[in-house]
């Protein structure tokens, strides 16, 4: 079970504040549970993880199936929400070196449709020659530039190399029931695809097919992933009480350092693996409270590599930082410092010690070091990493966002700032619908 401490945040804000917003709190539960608040048409994630079914769970399986038996690479196109809660699972669960490795037991996992950069999808293309490939085009809108372009090129390359009737096999479509280019290509195309509910905003979506399905591929288990998201639910839920309710306790205590002028929230690992949680959190609470001109800034960091490169600025830099370090009790191998006769590096006095022992030192002194440099610190401990624990860990940020996007007042539930670039994107290339924007734009330049 997922537990949080907040205890090295009371140096800098008091126990009692934290303890005064339980009222809040109890309204933004309510408001989420009732369907009150701003935002009210995107709290289909709410109660998700206990409501998906076993039947959902075996097509999910037996479509990944498909691909597993047919593919040696797969690609996940998407952007945001469409693509980082499977890379954050996937990456968390997958041993590191797992492309390198010769004995594959899942198709290589690849990246795409989340960038436009002409470069990664030439050498993408020239990679997927001679792969057996297949490809996953996610996207709720079915629009979205990125993804719809790299889907071109992909779509085009699996027809080509692997012909038609294997490219419907092997291409899925995880897109909006009715709207969307997206959806009219899986119509006529007669791919396999799953619905993105209406009422699931992208960045809380990875618990649909939009994160289940690529997970199922890279071969972890979905049942496990969901049964640990259902879990957290409970935990979570509207009637457990506000001191023995993580997200209640995350929500309240970040609103709380944000009010005392803590702007910016670093969320930390130690496990390289989890990079990609923290990209994933990064848009979820970003995007859902970054408007009307406030939200706390999320920014990451993976130590201790950073603390070679950013350590310094959080040790001394401006004092409007905290530090959320999501820290994993057990790890998954065993592997010792082997001692050394000559003792040339002088690391003898590691010998016989694991590495988790020198890592989890490392933690607990960067803790003291930076709450004594004037650093709010929380911990949130989660047993290891196995599907399980990443199901609640991941429905605990989701719960604790909608909370805290409530207390801070503004609807967590959409970013309509995330048009202004498309727009201005649109104009330049003269996109059909956007005449007088073109003309506009083209004169301020
Ligand atoms: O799934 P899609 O409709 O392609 O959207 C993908 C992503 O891009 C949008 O611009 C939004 O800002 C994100 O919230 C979303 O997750």
């Amino acid at each position: 079970m997922i537990s949080l401490n907040i205890e090295k945040t009371f140096g800098f804000i008091s126990k009692a504040s934290v303890a005064a917003y339980e009222a809040q709190v109890k309204a933004a539960q309510e408001a989420l549970e009732n369907g009150t608040g701003k935002g009210n048409d995107f709290l289909g994630w709410l109660h998700l993880p206990s409501s998906i079914s076993q039947e959902d769970l075996a097509d999910l399986k037996a479509t990944a199936q498909v691909l597993r038996d047919n593919c040696e690479v797969v690609i996940v196109a998407g952007i945001g929400g469409s693509y980082l809660g499977a890379r954050a699972v996937i990456e968390a669960l997958s041993n590191s070196f797992t492309w390198l490795q010769e004995k594959k037991t899942a198709p290589v996992m690849i990246y795409a449709g989340h960038n436009i950069s002409e470069d990664y999808l030439y050498e993408l293309t020239e990679f997927l020659k001679d792969k057996k490939f297949g490809v996953i085009n996610i996207s709720k809108s079915g629009t979205t530039t990125e993804t719809a372009l790299a889907f071109r090129l992909l779509k085009k390359q699996c027809e080509d190399q692997r012909g038609k009737e294997m490219a419907k096999k092997v291409i899925v479509a995880i897109t909006d029931a009715k709207k969307g280019a997206a959806r009219i290509t899986a119509d006529k195309e007669g791919y396999k695809s799953f619905i993105i509910p209406d009422n699931v905003g992208g960045r809380f979506s990875v618990l649909t097919p939009v994160g289940l399905l690529p997970i199922a591929i890279a071969g972890f288990d979905i049942e496990k992933l969901v049964a640990g998201a259902a879990d957290m639910e409970k935990a979570c839920g509207v009637n457990v009480p506000f001191a023995e309710n993580p997200a209640a306790q995350y929500a309240a205590t970040r609103n709380e350092l944000y009010k005392s002028g803590k702007k910016i929230e670093i969320l930390v690992n130690f496990c390289p693996k989890l990079h990609y949680v923290s990209e994933w959190w990064k848009q979820l609470y970003g995007e859902s409270e970054g408007k009307e001109n406030k939200g706390i800034f999320p920014a990451s960091v993976d130590f201790s590599t950073d603390l070679h490169s950013m350590g310094q600025w959080i040790q001394e830099g401006e004092r409007t930082i905290y530090e959320t370090v999501i820290s994993v009790e057990k790890v998954d191998h065993k592997l010792e410092v082997p001692s050394d006769e000559a003792n040339l590096d002088g690391l003898n006095f590691l010998a016989g010690k694991r590495v988790d022992e020198v890592n989890k030192m490392a933690e607990l002194g960067t803790q003291l070091a930076h709450v004594d440099g004037g650093v709010p610190n929380m911990r949130i401990v989660i047993e290891k990493l196995d599907e399980f624990n990443i199901g609640q860990l991941l429905y605990f940020f989701e719960i604790g966002c909608g909370i805290s996007g409530y207390l801070l007042g503004v609807n967590p539930f959409n970013q309509p700032g995330v048009e202004a670039y498309k727009k201005n994107m649109f104009a330049l290339l003269n996109k059909p619908g956007y005449e007088e924007e073109s003309k506009a734009i083209q004169a301020r330049l």
